[in-house]
């Protein structure tokens, strides 16, 4: 596989003309082959990330290159080689499905290719909808549309802003099974999500943005690896009214206020677990029901780097 990126931002700039500017100084390499989740609240700027490099939005300042070829030296050939599956559904309610499609092919620079569209109508399970108009599908349908409208030039590098909105879980497993097969074919994605299980499960690399700022970019397993916490959490037959035995206080696990469990995030270099509970079985007034751990989630980094939790970043690349 070449290893030119799939996509190179520098210093991307987009102001709407509001009071912050809807993207500051991006500078993002995706690698070719990879899935990569883009993360951030509402408003953080992801759409318009995307945006920018399909051409719906124009940038302000800063190079945009896909698959190394710079969007400000031809802004249109680089773009056959992408694919969007936009947040909304948006289609034309009087093309029958594979009309659809079929101009999707012209769109992008295609010879009509009917082989090509009963493909990507079977890979989503579409086939049967092939003559159907566009209005009469279920929601669903149209989201798995959505899908094969923008695979259908045969992109090498594919964005999915938020693609399982608004899915049931079966579709939603369905989808992240067919991500995971184009990405094994050598496309590259980019995907944005407020389903944190989702970027979980599907990305390689993750990315949180807030206020247009790319805060953080790292591998997933390192980030939950670095900035995981494995909680343990102790529950007492009944309340405890005694202080914390010394060591375990200064270890840094805490007491709920009714007594009744005690919560110790057990990190890198700390006590491990074992000592805080062999304390806890030693010492008098600890009357151990129960024991589990509960390790962090990608959610649960994401909502303490948006809050400014420091994070000793890999930095943003
Ligand atoms: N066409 C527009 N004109 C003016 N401001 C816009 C436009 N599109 C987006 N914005 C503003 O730019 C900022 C970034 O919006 P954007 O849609 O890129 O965020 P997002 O991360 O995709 O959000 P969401 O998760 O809600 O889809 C927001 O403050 C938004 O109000």
């Amino acid at each position: 596989m070449s290893s030119t990126p799939a996509l190179e931002l520098r210093g991307l700039t987009k102001n709407y003309g509001g009071k912050l500017p809807a993207l500051t100084d991006v500078n993002l390499t995706i690698r070719p082959g990879e899935i990569f989740a883009l993360l951030g609240p509402n408003g953080a700027g992801k759409t318009t990330l995307i945006g920018s490099v399909c051409g719906l939005v124009k940038k302000t300042s800063g190079k945009i290159l896909v698959f190394g070829h710079d969007l400000d030296d031809d802004p249109v050939r680089p773009r056959y080689e992408v694919g969007l599956v936009p947040q909304e559904i948006n289609f034309d309610p009087f093309f029958s499905v594979s009309e659809s499609l079929y101009i999707q092919q012209g769109y992008y620079g295609q010879k009509r290719d009917e082989a090509r569209v009963k493909e990507v109508l079977t890979a989503l399970n579409l086939q049967n909808k092939a003559d159907s108009l566009t209005r009469a599908l279920s929601g669903g349908m149209k989201r798995r549309l959505l899908i094969a409208k923008a695979l259908v030039h045969k992109p090498r590098l594919v964005f999915l802003d938020e693609p399982t909105a608004g899915v049931d879980v079966e579709l939603r497993r369905d989808l992240w099974t067919y991500v995971r097969k184009l990405a094994d074919a050598g496309t590259t994605i980019v995907l944005t999500t407020h389903y944190l299980e989702e970027a979980e499960e599907l990305a390689d690399r993750v990315g949180i943005i807030n206020e247009g700022k790319l805060l953080l970019v790292e591998e997933k397993k390192a980030l939950l690896r670095r900035l995981g916490e494995k909680r343990l959490i102790v529950t007492f037959t009944e309340p405890v009214t005694v202080p914390l035995p010394e060591a375990v206080r200064k270890a840094g696990a805490t007491l709920s206020a009714d007594g009744r469990t005690l919560t110790y995030p057990e990190r890198e270099g700390c006590a491990p677990g074992g000592d805080i509970l062999r304390t806890l079985y030693t010492t008098q007034g600890f009357p151990v029901g129960g024991v589990e751990t509960r390790h962090s989630r990608l959610e649960d980094i994401l909502i303490d780097i948006l809050r400014g939790k420091p994070t000793a970043a890999a930095g943003a690349s």
